[in-house]
């Protein structure tokens, strides 16, 4: 695994441009939020008698679900390319340096040693300033104060084609609740990094609604966020071709599951 990184310019024509050299390095693109979100209420869910609750949590017992995708396709235009290069890898913690190799996970910190200041430059300055501008959106979109939400681990970039998975994690195909498989999450929220039909086939988000699923087709720049519970149960469809890159972007309302913002080490 060799530290490499490319320059992309800020130009949205350019990035689009950029788009085709993603075979095997993650982009993470923001500019401004360009559209309103499309907002969905879905029913209040039960399981919430018996969570703690917290003051962040008041859309949930009011029954006021949500799930959002604005698109915003121009979000963001600076990049960063992590070093993935032909490894089957398929999560990066950035939190942790935590990037899963097949079964194993390496670290980039100890990895890369003082090397990963080459890697990264700008980027975490980059990063917090996306997960900043999901929060706000989150928090404006929900009625809450943004210090009611706190980021929460993990947050993580995902990596997706079709190879066969190496451990459970790596199924992502199977339905779930985030609040029960990360146990902190709140407030769940996924930023797309390539597009569904163009650079992968499959690997639509697709929340199982008990009347008819909703889909959501990734693209580069596309934000999706809901509340974490039992009242989204979603999962990914298989991706057949193409590799899909998103990040995860995780908040809770408890104090006591807050990170900081990632730094290098
Ligand atoms: O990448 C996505 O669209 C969703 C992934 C997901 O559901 C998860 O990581 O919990
Ligand atoms: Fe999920």
């Amino acid at each position: 695994m060799t530290a490499q990184r490319r320059g992309i310019s800020k130009n949205p024509e350019s990035s689009r441009q950029a788009s085709s050299w993603r075979g095997n390095v993650i982009t993470l693109l923001l500019s401004e939020i360009l559209t309103q979100p499309r907002v969905f209420t879905v029913e209040c869910s039960e399981d919430y008698k018996k969570y703690k609750l917290f003051p962040g949590m008041h859309p949930f017992i009011e029954g006021k679900h949500c799930f959002f995708w604005p698109n915003i396709d121009c979000f963001l235009f600076e990049c960063v390319f992590i070093p993935f290069c032909c490894v089957h890898a398929s999560i990066l913690d950035l939190h942790s340096g935590a990037l899963s190799m097949g079964k194993q996970f390496v670290n980039i910190y100890r990895y890369f040693k003082n090397e990963i200041r080459d890697v990264f430059t700008e980027d975490f300055e980059l990063y917090r300033d996306v997960c900043s501008r999901i929060q706000k959106a989150i928090a404006e979109t929900f009625g809450l104060d943004t210090k009611q939400i706190y980021l929460t681990k993990p947050t993580f970039f995902s990596r997706i084609n079709s190879t066969s998975a190496k451990n459970t994690h790596d199924e992502y195909w199977h339905p779930h609740i985030d609040k029960e498989t990360y146990g902190s999450f709140d407030y769940t929220s996924l930023l797309y990094l390539s597009d569904y039909g163009l650079e992968f086939g499959g690997g639509r988000f697709v929340f199982m609604d008990p009347s008819s699923n909703r889909t959501v087709k990734p693209r580069a720049g596309r934000v999706s966020f809901f509340s974490s519970g039992s009242e989204n149960l979603h999962h990914v469809e298989k991706v057949p071709w193409g590799t899909r890159y998103a990040i995860t972007v995780s908040f809770t309302c408890d104090p006591n599951y807050a990170i900081d913002n990632p730094s290098l080490p």
